[in-house]
């Protein structure tokens, strides 16, 4: 809220207390808003027009703390302002008496001790409004109890000049009004006296400005350096933040170096190591080269004699060759006088039941050794057989294989054999051919023979051995070693010229003998599969095993593919005999046509016919390859001893003597035997000369191969560790460049560390130096002012102790005069004579003068002055001086100028002038005032001046302290 004033001398506010009626003299004014502040508040006064009347009061209901009010657009000029505080007792409050003290801070500067119901009214407390047009009360109270306080502006009414420059210069113009002439001399003392303290004060003022301005350019210094030493700090702090990172950096390069060189010592002394074991090495290569250097003449002459011995082995192999090539056609040659359908004839021996019977023996084994076998037929007649071989019942399994062995050396030289067995039903075909476990067969014994002859020419010959198990039943073929069943029916292709095979047929791999009892043991496991009776079935299938050879001079690369075909024929037995029908005689006429089919076969080839019916059986066609051309055929033709067999005995020895009849002309059996037995022993003469040749030959190869792949292991070994050397050398070189790198790198980085050490070093004195000299700064700049302070203080005693002096003259100059009255009017008495004469020259002297005013301003301002509780000083110094001057003049004018002030008094009045001697003395008593606050503040600004706003208390000290002396 702002207070607009009109234009009158005197104003009196009435607020009321919580937004209701402002009350002025003359008019009522309402009041917007809330009234009712806190302590802190600023009340500002603020567009509210009170016009009329002279008198305004503000009753302001406030909580006492810390609050103001602030009046605008004062005129500027001197305003009494009138305070007055009342306690308000709340209803639902305990009443009582309550203590407050009061007090007014600004320019009013008032202490009080409030009570409750006790209005304090302060009144005539004098202010200036300066040029800004405000005025200023500002409050403080110690307790925060609601008060009432009401505020009276009045203006002061206008002054003289005299008196509103200040009650200084009234004086002033006062005595010199009074005794120019005399109170020269001290008026111009007390003038240059105050002068002085004016200047001083001025002086002092300065100094302490100079002082504070100083100060604070030392502080603003001191600021710029505290923010260089901070920025200097914090330069450093980064140099050396960067420092540690460089040193982290010079750190981890240092150890990567340290790694790395302690890595590239021991690389380099492993290095050194390979290097001296390769210069020994290298050293007894040299040695070695040099003796093989120093051999060479023997080498040469070794290789010379080896040259001739590998031409003479060559010529041996050659002959060798061609003696094999004899060899092999004179084997052929003796197998074919032999016959190369030979017919070997078994008799099995009479069974348990036969001999437990009684059955007797049809056979006659008494020419048995010349291949004779005689069969009774009935009673003494005997019907004799000439076969290749007949064998004895003393005969076992290996007398068998005997004879069949040199088919298997011809299958081992690339021909064809074929080897089975023919007769009837249990006359031991399985037995020749398979054998038992203990006594094992022709099959068995055979392939034996293979791998071990395969072992015997490993060095020459490569062979590889695989075997196919066949079954023949019904004019199908089944393949025995198939793991799983084939619905499609298996029949024979020509792959080639003479070649003929199964396609889908397994050809297992044989390596040994044992992979050959597996194979066998697996075909005879399958061919009980499907059957009721095995050996039934065995009677009514063929079985046939072929033996795939496959060989590889390894002399002359030549290459052969032969087949060995060992056949378990199906029983031989007579149809009209076994009577058989249904399947049994289909498969008896299965098994009759493919005998049959065998049979014309073997007379066609004898008969050399141009049509050999192969195609007739599924048994024949499957035999074709080995049939034929230089194939071999070996057949067991098995009989029965007993006389029940006899019919068939006598087919099957017919049969097989019409094979042999047929095939082995009487022609071909008479070559020459002896010339053949002279040609063998040339063979195996020739033979052992080679096989020793050939291993001496190989050895001496072996010897200069052994030489040479040394000399070239070694040479070769050389190149490699010079190669080696020559690359770690190179390794070791870059290395080595790569060390001095890192060095160089290195010790850059130390040459670079060391400079930003040096630069943080001297950064470090730079900013102690600094330190140094703001501490010395701040060091004299304290000494300074605190020799300023005390030059102050000194000069602040000096004056006070004045200002006592002053205090106390003006207090003798108040004593004084009462104690002249009192001796003026004892001696009134004695005086009595000449009181009509005295009066008479003293109101002469003051017509003559004509200067009334003062001494009715002094008489009014005796007569109107309060006891001492309401003196004031400046009519006290006021009296002081007069008693001054009184005293110097004494001698002449005591006594009229007692008379004269008595008469001043009884005619000084009460009213205008009383007043404006109270005025004056209010003015004076405040410059007074003014100036020890002045004073006061001057020797406290340095330290004080921001605490005395904040601590009231200590100006409330300062204000007792100025009451009591005043
Ligand atoms: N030389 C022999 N020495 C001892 N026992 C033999 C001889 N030959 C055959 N046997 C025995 O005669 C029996 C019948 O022989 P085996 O089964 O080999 O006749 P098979 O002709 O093969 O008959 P099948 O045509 O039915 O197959 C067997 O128990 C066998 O051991």
């Amino acid at each position: 809220m702002k207070v607009l004033f009109p234009f009158s001398d005197e104003y009196l506010l009435f607020v009321n207390a919580g937004g209701g009626l402002i009350q002025s003299k003359d008019s009522h004014i309402n009041f917007i808003g809330d009234s009712f502040f806190e302590g802190g508040d600023v009340i500002e006064t603020n567009e509210m027009i009170i016009d009329g009347g002279d008198y305004w009061y503000l009753y302001q209901s406030a909580r006492f703390g810390n609050f103001c009010y602030k009046f605008f657009d004062l005129l500027p000029g001197e305003y009494f302002v009138d305070l007055h505080f009342a306690e308000i007792v709340y209803t639902n409050g305990p009443k009582g008496m309550r203590v407050f003290d009061v007090f007014i801070l600004s320019d009013i500067d008032v202490y009080a001790i409030v009570r409750a119901n006790q209005p304090l009214q302060v009144v005539d407390v004098r202010v200036f409004v300066l040029n800004d047009g405000m005025l200023v009360v500002r409050f403080e109270g110690r307790s925060g109890t609601p008060m009432v306080s009401g505020i009276s502006i009045r203006k002061a009414p206008n002054l003289p000049e005299t008196v509103s420059t200040g009650y200084i210069v009234f004086i002033w113009v006062f005595f010199m009004l009074q005794n120019r002439a005399r109170n020269a001399k001290f008026l111009a003392k007390y003038e240059k006296k105050i002068q002085e303290l004016t200047a001083q004060c001025k002086m002092m003022s300065d100094e302490c400005h100079e002082a504070w301005m100083s100060q604070k350019a030392t502080n603003d210094q001191l600021e710029e350096l505290k923010m260089d030493l901070n920025n200097k700090l914090f330069h450093t702090e980064n140099l050396e933040i960067t420092l540690e990172t460089l040193m982290d950096k010079l750190r981890n390069v240092t150890e990567m170096y340290e790694q790395d060189q302690k890595k590239w010592i021991a690389t380099i002394t492993d290095l050194d190591g390979k290097v001296k074991v390769m210069k020994q090495e290298h050293h007894q290569l040299c040695l070695e080269a040099r003796d093989c250097a120093n051999s060479i003449p023997n080498l040469n002459k070794m290789i010379t004699a080896v040259h001739a011995l590998v031409a003479q082995c060559n010529d041996l192999k050659s002959k060798y060759a061609e003696e094999i090539a004899k060899g092999k056609n004179l084997f052929n040659l003796l197998q074919e006088t032999k016959g190369n359908i030979r017919v070997f004839c078994r008799c099995r021996p009479l069974n348990r039941e036969e001999a437990s019977s009684g059955y007797a023996t049809v056979v006659d084994f008494e020419t048995a050794k010349d291949g004779e076998l005689g069969i009774i037929t009935g009673g003494s007649t005997k019907k004799t057989f000439k076969f290749d071989r007949v064998y004895t019942l003393k005969d076992d399994q290996s007398d068998v294989y005997a004879d069949a062995s040199p088919l298997v050396i011809s299958v081992m030289d690339g021909y064809n054999v074929c080897i089975f067995a023919y007769g009837q039903t249990g006359t031991g075909k399985t037995f020749t051919m398979e054998g038992t476990e203990q006594k094992r067969g022709v099959n068995y014994r055979t392939l034996e023979e293979l791998f071990k002859i395969a072992g015997e020419r490993k060095e020459t010959f490569d062979y590889k051995i695989s075997v196919s198990v066949l079954e023949v039943y019904n004019e199908q073929i089944r393949d025995l070693l198939a793991t799983s069943p084939s619905s499609k029916k298996l029949e024979i292709k020509q792959a080639g010229e003479g070649f003929h095979h199964v396609p889908g047929i397994v050809e297992a791999k044989v390596e040994n003998i044992r992979d050959i009892w597996d194979v066998l043991q697996a075909g005879k496991n399958a061919r009980a599969v499907g059957s009721n009776n095995v050996n039934e079935h065995s009677s009514r299938s063929h079985c046939m095993l072929c033996i795939m050879v496959r060989a590889a001079n390894l002399m002359n690369g030549e290459c052969t593919r032969s087949k060995l075909w060992l056949v378990d024929l199906a029983g031989s037995e007579r149809l009209a005999k076994t009577d058989a029908q249904g399947e049994r005689l289909k498969e008896a006429q299965n098994i009759n046509r493919s005998l049959s089919a065998l049979g014309d076969v073997i007379f066609a080839l004898a008969s050399k016919s141009s049509h050999v019916p192969y195609r007739n059986s599924k048994l024949t066609h499957l035999l074709q390859d080995s049939l034929g051309g230089d194939s071999k055929v070996l057949m067991f033709v098995q009989i029965s001893p007993t006389e029940n067999d006899l019919s068939e005995t006598l087919s099957s020895l017919n049969f097989a003597s019409r094979v042999r009849g047929i095939e082995l002309g009487p022609a071909k059996k008479q070559v020459d035997t002896g010339e053949l037995q002279k040609l063998k022993q040339t063979i195996d003469k020739l033979k052992q000369e080679c096989k020793s040749k050939d291993e001496s030959l190989r050895k001496l190869e072996e010897n200069f191969q052994n030489l040479e792949s040394k000399f070239r292991g070694k040479e070769q070994m050389c190149k490699c560790l010079q190669e080696k050397n020559f690359l770690q050398n190179k390794e070791l070189e870059s290395k080595v460049e790569l060390q001095s790198f890192s060095e160089r790198q290195n010790l850059q980085l130390s040459e670079k560390l060391k400079a930003a050490e040096e630069t943080c070093v001297a950064l470090q004195h730079k900013v102690k130096l600094l330190e140094h000299k703001l501490k010395e700064n701040e060091h004299s700049e304290a000494l300074m002012l605190q020799q300023k302070i005390k030059e102050l203080d000194l000069k602040v005693k000096e004056h006070q102790r004045l200002e006592l002096i002053a205090q106390q003259t003006v207090k003798d100059l108040e004593e004084k005069p009462r104690k002249e009255e009192e001796m003026t009017l004892m001696k009134s008495a004695d005086a009595q004579r000449f009181a009509n004469s005295a009066e008479r020259k003293v109101l002469t002297r003051e017509e003559s003068t004509g200067e009334t005013d003062p001494k009715i301003l002094r008489s009014s301002s005796s007569i109107n002055r309060p006891p001492a509780a309401r003196g004031s000083i400046f009519l006290k110094a006021e009296d002081t001086l007069l008693h001054d001057l009184k005293l110097e003049r004494e001698p002449e004018n005591n006594i009229g100028m007692h008379m004269a002030l008595v008469e001043e008094k009884k005619m000084s009045l009460p009213g205008e002038t009383n007043r404006k001697r109270r005025i004056d003395q209010t003015k004076a008593l405040e410059r007074l005032t003014r100036t020890s606050k002045a004073a006061t503040s001057q020797r406290t600004i340095l330290n004080t001046r921001s605490n005395k706003e904040q601590k009231p208390a200590t100006g409330v000290k300062e204000r007792d302290r100025l009451r009591t002396w005043l």
